[in-house]
């Protein structure tokens, strides 16, 4: 089970969004997917889904061109959340997460609904997102939170091999980002998320993408990601780094345009 994408580019209106991308993610680990708002992490993420198709280069799955494979097959293989929504479906929230099993029905199951499995998987999905009991809730009664986790737990119904999401964290409160980005840190499925918060990337993630400008400048370990060069390089931040005993980076920030007295030395105050 592998997705990779070699030296893939895509442009819009002639300029080029991503600039010859080379990437693996580590299969069954989480990947997560840094970079500035405007770098081109959701497009990236686009291109990696087959959602977009690249300009140039390839996106591989299991070695085999994305492009070239059964559409039926990529459905079920790759699962993808997204960051925007739509309000104003007249859905339940088991229906949002029975989408997920669509793939999977063959034959007969392509007309005569959800099988015993695909509830099986559904419910499973809904425990592991944190919610039981909310299978007859309306999508369109849903606060911007609890779509996102139903969004998620479509996505883990489906039992994707590959699972690509766009800023997840989004709309959670502290307490689900933590159980998110725990699930997904302990999922034996191979997941890249987009994240914005780098000390939560240093404490869940097993691996880094970091983005500037379409490009990706760095890959590995948070440890190798998370430096102040790069911080400062690529966010504009000034950052001091200390590792915790389990050798993740924690961060502390402030803008090179602040003149923070943490950061500054003689000036008199
Ligand atoms: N279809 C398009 N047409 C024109 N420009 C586009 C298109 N899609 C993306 N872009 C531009 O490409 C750049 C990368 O966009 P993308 O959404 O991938 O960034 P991002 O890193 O996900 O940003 P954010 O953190 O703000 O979500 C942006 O400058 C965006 O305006």
């Amino acid at each position: 089970m592998s997705l990779d994408a070699h030296d893939i580019t895509w442009s819009a209106n002639g300029a080029p969004i991503i600039d010859g991308i080379t990437v693996s993610l580590p299969q069954g680990r989480l990947t997560g997917l840094l970079g500035p708002n405007g770098s081109g992490k959701s497009t990236l993420l686009r291109l990696l889904a087959g959602l977009l198709r690249p300009r140039a280069g390839t996106v591989l799955l299991d070695g085999r061109r994305l492009g070239e494979l059964p559409r039926r097959e990529v459905a079920r293989r790759l699962a993808v959340v997204a960051q925007e929504t739509s309000t104003d479906i007249d859905m339940t929230v088991t229906d949002v997460v029975m989408l997920g099993r669509i793939p999977h029905r063959t034959g007969l199951a392509r007309v005569s609904g959800d099988g015993p499995r695909d509830v099986l998987e559904a419910e499973k999905a809904l425990a592991r997102c944190g919610l039981e009991g909310w299978g007859d809730r309306r999508w369109s009664t849903l606060s911007g939170g609890e779509r996102q986790r139903v969004n998620i737990a479509r996505a883990l119904a489906q039992r994707p091999t590959e699972l690509l999401l766009d800023e997840p964290t989004n709309h959670l409160d502290i307490h689900h980002q933590l159980d998110l980005l725990r699930m997904l840190a302990d999922a034996p499925t191979t997941v890249v998320a987009s994240l914005h918060d780098l000390n939560l990337a240093a404490q869940y993630c097993d691996h880094l993408l970091l983005m500037e400008a379409g490009r990706l400048v760095a890959s590995g370990p948070p440890a190798e990601v998370l430096t102040e060069q790069w911080l400062e390089r690529v966010y504009r931040v000034r950052a001091t780094v200390t590792l915790s005993p389990d050798g993740r980076p924690h961060l502390r920030y402030t803008s090179l345009d602040d003149p923070s007295p943490a950061f500054t030395s003689g000036d008199g105050r």
